[in-house]
């Protein structure tokens, strides 16, 4: 259902542009339909910026993306605007993903307005349905997001979302800014609207346990480039490589990685080879 073939996205930074900056590096995966894929990888692996290039919210650098068998690589802007609300982006910070000056019920109403999804009676319907099924009372359709708590605005964004029944969902870190308490709630939320609209979902995290609540396959990214893929239980519980065993190690730990962790088998951090377009290998020195 997604297919990305060989993704690259560099930036131009420093002085004069002159440095590159190879965020996604050659990326390769394919997410099967109503499946959630876990992207797991440490600070500034480029996880944000593979999810965002996915919906072309970043033009990627070389590569192909395509959502059930559409290059959205390919399209141009007026089709790939025809094309947004088929895929949704969820961000941390759902206060921000909000106009600040309207009220709920429109927040939710607008997207159904826009698509022409049914008279004002209809729409009215749906908007108080999808309230109900991210779990909210109706009386804070009239109240603006300052009014409302992270977690309730973060549903929010969820019945949003959900009005536009997307066939892919990147959710990008969309519980890091919550309480722990909270957290939980709105990823089994997220779990189930996902898995009852059979919506194709990117789960972005650096958070080993919240990846593995939320992935039917995870893949492991370090350093633009993904290292390890497969069912989240094979990932996770046996890892055939490195990067991952030290992330799942570190993730058993509240400090930084000790020194007790498993160490590489060249001693530093093994350089990787692509041997197959894709599929990288771990080289020991
Ligand atoms: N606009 C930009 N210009 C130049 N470099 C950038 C830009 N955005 C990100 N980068 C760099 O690209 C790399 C990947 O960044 P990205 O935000 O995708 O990583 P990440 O894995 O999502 O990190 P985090 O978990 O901290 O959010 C980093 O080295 C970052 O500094």
């Amino acid at each position: 259902m997604i297919e990305v073939r060989n993704l690259r996205t560099y930036y131009s930074s420093g002085i004069l542009r002159r440095t590159e900056v190879r965020a996604v590096d050659g990326v390769s995966l394919e997410i099967e339909k109503g499946t959630t894929l876990g992207l797991v990888g440490e600070s500034g692996c480029g996880k944000t910026t593979l999810g965002r290039s996915l919906l072309r919210l970043i033009e990627p650098t070389d590569g192909q993306v395509f959502i059930d068998g559409v290059e959205i690589t390919g399209l141009s802007r007026s089709e790939l605007r025809r094309f947004r609300p088929r895929m949704q982006m969820i961000f941390q910070d759902a206060y921000a993903s909000l106009n600040p000056r309207i009220r709920m019920y429109d927040s939710i109403a607008e997207p159904l307005r826009l698509m022409k999804r049914g008279d004002r009676a209809g729409i009215d319907r749906r908007v108080r349905e999808l309230i109900a099924r991210v779990g909210l009372n109706e009386d804070l359709l009239n109240r603006r997001p300052y009014e409302l708590s992270g977690g309730q605005n973060q549903r929010v964004v969820l019945a949003r979302i959900l009005s536009l029944e997307p066939d892919f969902i990147v959710a990008d870190e969309p519980t890091s800014s919550l309480d722990v308490s909270v957290q939980a709630q709105i990823l089994t939320l997220f779990r189930a609207l996902a898995r009852d609209c059979d919506t194709t979902c990117l789960f972005i995290s650096h958070d080993i346990g919240v990846i593995r609540a939320m992935s039917d396959q995870v893949a492991i990214m370090v350093k633009g480039r993904i290292v390890e893929i497969g069912p989240t239980s094979d990932v996770l519980d046996h890892p055939c490589h490195w990067y991952t065993r030290r992330l799942v190690a570190a993730s058993t730990r509240d400090a930084d990685v000790p020194p007790s962790l498993p160490e590489s088998p060249s001693g530093g951090m093994p350089e990787m080879v692509e041997v197959h377009p894709g599929h990288w290998v771990e080289v020991r020195a």
